[in-house]
């Protein structure tokens, strides 16, 4: 069913109109359509209409780990997360370095049938840091890979990253790096560095190990005139070279984490791993300034992180677990209390960060767009008012690594659309 007739739904800037939704595309909005018999209604009445929410930064675990997540359960918790596309990490196993490995992650994407999952490339074979991936290969094959990381390692080596800035440039791609210089913390490094890691008895990765490398890497982008993504932001420090970096007109965008936005290293005092994660959990007063980036739009986005693990890689002593959190199925619930409800953005800022800027970055054209005849109906339903306590034994994910569980939030995706289809409805996670 690609036909819908959406009524009485908040159009950002319009007041409540009636949508119609014709082979997947919006046909009509107006307050009284002619619409034919028999088409679905979706009674949207309160609600607003947004355009579905895209991901930057998801990790599916399928090729390799599917114990943890698969495509299809990934794909199914980003429908009820409001999303209409994931790009999908690369650091699966096997690795997403060729053009057959982003087919089959693009195939498997399309099989769901719940979002557009949209393959990254690893910038690096076998994420080893050194040698270059076939990034033109995978830009050319059917996936048409834009985005390329080495996302849980920082593409390290200066050499390296200016090669594969230069490659992505010929096709407009990007490169979105894990910003973090392994040289400045080492390989037991598992919170924030400061004063609280000492009394914690452990290893922290200082600030200026971010902030270094998205320097050298917006120097890089300048020197290549290449275009460079900063994946999950979480310092100050960071922060203040993006600005520097913009302000010089140099091509490089940032996403925060909702867990970034909301989360502090206070968490890890009881030592419990569902709070570790990568990059760690700063003090409150890098939160403040990345929320103050979010909203001056120093930081263009929002992305989740979905770091999906299973209990046997979790459930450990902190320094043992993995790191990472879900984060698919929460992040409007966290963007828009945390920031909208506080008053530091309106619901239209939230979908450019949330949809129209990580479409934009990403390049896909079909999504991120606003309500608007002729757009093809890739669209969430959210209702602003709606209170709810997250209850992580209701994902959609395979693992229950969810820092969010037990925590009350207002707002709320009702209905997600794909091409006009509904890919998840409040109902089915109530
Ligand atoms: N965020 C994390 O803590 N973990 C990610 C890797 C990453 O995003 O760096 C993972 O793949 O599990
Ligand atoms: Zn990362
Ligand atoms: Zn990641």
């Amino acid at each position: 069913m690609t036909n819908l007739h959406i009524t009485g739904a908040r159009l950002l800037g319009a007041g409540a109109q009636d949508v119609l939704v014709r082979d997947g595309r919006i046909a009509e909005i107006g307050t009284s359509l002619d619409v034919p018999q028999g088409t679905e209604r979706i009674d949207a009445d309160g609600l607003a209409l947004l355009p579905g929410f895209v991901d930057l930064h998801t990790h599916l675990r399928e090729p390799g780990r599917e114990d943890a997540e698969t495509i299809a359960t990934g794909a199914a918790a980003a429908a009820a997360g409001g999303f209409t596309a994931v790009l999908a990490m690369a650091n699966t196993s096997p690795v997403t370095d060729t053009a057959e490995a982003a087919e089959r992650v693009l195939d498997l994407g399309r099989a769901s049938g719940l979002v557009d999952v949209q393959p990254i490339g690893a910038v690096t074979k076998g994420l080893d840091g050194e040698e270059l991936a076939e990034l033109a290969l995978m830009h050319r094959s059917r996936a048409t890979v834009r985005v390329f990381s080495d996302d849980g390692r920082c593409v390290h080596d200066a050499r390296v990253m200016r090669r594969a800035l230069e490659y992505v440039r010929a096709f407009g791609g990007v490169v979105s790096q894990h910003s973090q210089d392994p040289d400045l913390a080492g390989p037991s490094a598992c919170c924030h560095e400061g004063e609280l890691s000492g009394r914690l008895g452990l290893v922290g990765w200082p600030a200026v190990a971010e902030s270094s490398i998205i320097a050298r890497d917006a120097q890089l982008a300048r020197h290549t005139r290449s275009r460079v993504h900063v994946a999950h932001v979480t310092t100050a420090e960071g922060v203040e070279v993006l600005r520097w970096a913009k302000a010089r007109g140099i091509d490089v965008t940032a996403e925060v984490t909702p867990h970034h936005l909301l989360l502090t290293q206070e968490l890890l005092r009881g030592y419990d791993p569902t709070f570790k994660v990568n990059p760690p959990l700063r003090p409150a007063e890098d939160v403040e300034a990345l929320r103050a980036a979010l909203v001056d739009g120093t930081i263009d986005a929002v992305a989740t992180d979905h770091a999906p693990h299973a209990r046997h890689d979790k459930e450990h002593a902190f320094v043992d677990a993995a790191f990472g959190m879900l984060g698919l199925e929460t992040a409007f619930a966290v963007v828009h209390d945390t920031m909208v409800r506080s008053g530091a953005l309106d619901l239209a800022t939230l979908a450019d960060r949330m949809s129209t800027s990580p479409a934009r970055i990403a390049g896909l054209s079909e999504h991120g767009r606003a309500p608007e005849v002729g757009a093809p109906a890739n669209l969430v339903l959210v209702d602003t008012d709606a209170h709810h306590t997250v209850d992580a034994s209701a994902s959609k994910s395979l693992s229950r690594n969810n820092p969010w569980h037990g925590m009350g939030f207002t707002g709320a995706v009702h209905t997600t659309i794909l091409r006009g289809r509904v890919t998840a409805t409040l109902q089915e996670h109530a």
